[in-house]
């Protein structure tokens, strides 16, 4: 089934789900903290795993101690999908083990 924009009631009713990722334009965003420059490079390069297994790739930015996540779905010209939403799923249940907040 081909994938297709979600409604703004869709999108906010999975952002309640989604602690700390916001609506930003037409993009999903998330900006994490982390302890340390190291930790946060780990944690960028796991989201980048998972972002390849997924085959969905947001805009992923280290920072000193930040790891950001800005993504929308290209192919169906840069709305907001549900496969934007799973990767934000995926990102959300990895991110305690790297003790991002
Ligand atoms: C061919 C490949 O499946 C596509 O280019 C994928 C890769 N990653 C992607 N990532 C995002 N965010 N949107 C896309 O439409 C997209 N398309």
């Amino acid at each position: 089934m081909p994938v297709e924009p979600l409604s703004p009631e869709e999108i906010d009713a999975r952002l309640a789900e989604l602690p700390g990722w916001s609506l930003e334009g037409d993009r999903l965003t998330r900006v994490y903290r982390l302890g340390s420059h190291m930790a946060a490079a780990a944690m960028a390069v796991h989201v980048a795993q998972v972002q390849d297994e997924l085959d969905h790739h947001s805009d992923l930015t280290l920072g000193y101690h930040t790891v950001s996540l800005s993504v929308n779905t290209h192919s169906v010209g840069g709305a907001v999908t549900a496969l934007d939403v799973e990767l934000a799923r995926r990102v959300t249940a990895l991110a305690p083990a790297h003790g991002a907040s």
